[in-house]
């Protein structure tokens, strides 16, 4: 059945690929974003654009829609660390505002971007939704508060509620791809070197207790990480607050990743060791097992070169801009 949705942030990289699959299964959406990181030409074609800021939400959101997918909001780790408070405002106070509006107009349906760095340095590997959060940067300690507000509004007002706990989101669909400016995620940055728009690939850190001294990741394909939201729309009753954790499984280094690019371009990549990232763990791997029994979620392209390969082909088509 077709629905309407309010897609938050839906001008940035995750939003729009998951609008646009929203588009393709037959919905209506309307696109609220700020253009703080996104881009107006991110926003899918098919989805109506409203620039503005998710603390002004109550402007527009009414009871004609059926759920808001939220996914605005800053989400660099390493920025965070040196401006905390740009976090707090924007990804707590503003989705404070969202909850609101929400309220307000009766619409009790919520799927959250919620984040891995909400775990911090893990007590095990993979990470289970379970697991202590003490989150290692403001960035995750921002998310992790949103993950207790939702909880609350779930309890007290009945919102249908699910978080979803991404690990390292890469790879494009279509003409929608990553596309951040200044770019600070690892594997767009590197297909900017065999690009040749950049002269080497920075790896933060090689002293970590890791196999090769770099951190690992889990790199899910955005794609994957689009349908999770679809099926997460129908998952949660009134007054649950579902947490589900959306990665593949595998872990893999830096210099694993760099080595990935290097195969895939065929480019040979010079990396120089620089110092370690504030408030980067060293292992973030997931376990997804609760995604796959309450959404019936199953990644179809969990392999990294192809994930790379996906990135690589629309970091082509997108050569000259940001
Ligand atoms: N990319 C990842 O690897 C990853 C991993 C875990 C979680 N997440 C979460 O997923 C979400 C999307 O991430 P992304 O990589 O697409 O980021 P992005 O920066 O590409 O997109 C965020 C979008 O939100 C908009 N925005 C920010 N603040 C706003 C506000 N106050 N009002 C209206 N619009 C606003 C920006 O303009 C941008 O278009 C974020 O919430 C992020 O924390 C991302
Ligand atoms: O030039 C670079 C950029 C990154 N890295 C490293 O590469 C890894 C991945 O970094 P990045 O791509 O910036 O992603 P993360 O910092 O792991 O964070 C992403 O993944 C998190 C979940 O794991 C999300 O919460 C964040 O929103 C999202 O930005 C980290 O170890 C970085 O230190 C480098 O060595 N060199």
């Amino acid at each position: 059945m077709s629905a309407k949705y309010l897609v938050t942030g839906g001008a940035g990289y995750v939003g729009s690929v998951v609008a646009q699959h929203l588009l393709e299964a037959g919905h209506t959406v309307t696109v609220l974003d700020n253009l703080s990181t996104g881009f107006r030409a991110g926003v899918p074609a098919g989805a109506e654009f409203i620039e503005g800021d998710i603390r002004d939400a109550s402007k527009w959101l009414d009871d004609s829609y059926d759920a808001v997918l939220h996914f605005a909001a800053f989400s660099q780790v390493g920025e965070s660390v040196v401006k905390p408070e740009k976090y707090w405002d924007n990804n707590v106070g503003g989705t404070m505002a969202l909850l609101a509006a929400m309220r307000a107009a009766g619409v009790r349906k919520l799927v959250f971007s919620s984040t891995a760095a909400t775990y911090g340095e893990p007590v095990g590997t993979p990470i289970t939704e379970t697991d202590p959060t003490a989150p290692t940067s403001p960035y995750g300690a921002s998310k992790l508060a949103v993950d207790h507000m939702i909880g609350g509004e779930a309890t007290a007002h009945g919102l249908a509620a699910v978080s979803l706990r991404y690990f390292n989101v890469a790879g494009a669909y279509g003409s929608c791809g990553e596309r951040h400016d200044p770019e600070s995620h690892l594997i767009p940055l590197v297909l900017q070197v065999a690009q040749g728009r950049r002269e080497a690939i920075s790896v933060f850190g090689d002293d970590y207790p890791t196999p090769d001294g770099t951190c690992v990741r889990d790199y899910i394909h955005v794609a994957d990480l689009a349908e999770a939201h679809l099926l997460a729309l129908g998952a949660a009753a009134p007054g649950e607050h579902l947490i589900c954790n959306l990665g593949n499984g595998n872990g893999f280094s830096v210099r694993e990743v760099i080595e990935t690019v290097r195969q895939v371009t065929g480019h040979p990549i010079p990396e120089v060791i620089a110092p370690r990232r504030g408030g980067d763990p060293a292992v973030l791997v997931a376990s997804a097992q609760t995604a796959i029994d309450r959404l019936g979620w199953r990644p179809a392209r969990a392999d990294l070169a192809g994930i790379v390969a996906d990135a690589w082909a629309f970091a082509q088509q997108t050569k000259e801009s940001p």
